[in-house]
């Protein structure tokens, strides 16, 4: 056989499949959110997932979705995104966000701030809430561009 192989993933494959092997790590039993950050030079420069802030015991801190607000996750859990632009070095100008689940409007805020011109996402699940509406329109007016993923690829990782 001569000539490279064909079957290898794309770009944002690569980078889309880091966010989701990311989001294994959270700790959050109904959700589980990882992101990837890439500069222009298609450098990772930031990568994350949701879960308590450091320092915070998240066999203490509450993971319920109901009941009092300071008594479920909410008030305590940092978002993928937010951990991935807290997480990065370097420039985040004009870079790119990969991330499992459509921002909602506390991060739409950072990432605008933090300069990331691109949001490729892959579940969009909260699409008709007031966070996701709030985020496409602040992603509208500050020219970032956001788009579904789309593949038909399978990645199996068997360790
Ligand atoms: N874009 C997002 C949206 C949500 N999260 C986190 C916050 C929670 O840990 C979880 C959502 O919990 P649910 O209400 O679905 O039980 O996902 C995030 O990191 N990024
Ligand atoms: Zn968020």
């Amino acid at each position: 056989m001569t000539g490279k192989r064909n079957d290898y993933i794309s770009w944002d494959e690569y980078f889309m499949g880091i966010a989701v092997l990311s989001s294994k790590r959270s700790k959050d039993p109904n959700t589980q959110v990882g992101a990837c950050i890439v500069n222009d030079q298609k450098i990772i420069v930031g990568v994350g997932y949701n879960g308590f802030p450091i320092g915070c015991d998240d066999d203490k801190l509450p993971w319920d979705r109901e009941g009092d607000w300071c008594d479920t996750k909410y008030p305590y859990v940092c978002h993928a995104e937010l951990n991935a632009i807290l997480n990065s070095h370097g420039n985040l100008h004009g870079a790119t966000l990969y991330v499992a689940l459509f921002p909602c409007n506390e991060c739409a805020k950072a990432i605008i701030q933090s300069g990331i011109k691109r949001v490729v996402y892959l579940s969009d699940k909260y699409r008709d809430s007031d966070s996701s509406k709030a985020s496409r329109r602040m992603f509208d007016d500050a020219g970032v561009r956001y788009e579904h993923f789309e593949s038909d690829k399978e990645i199996v990782i068997k360790f």
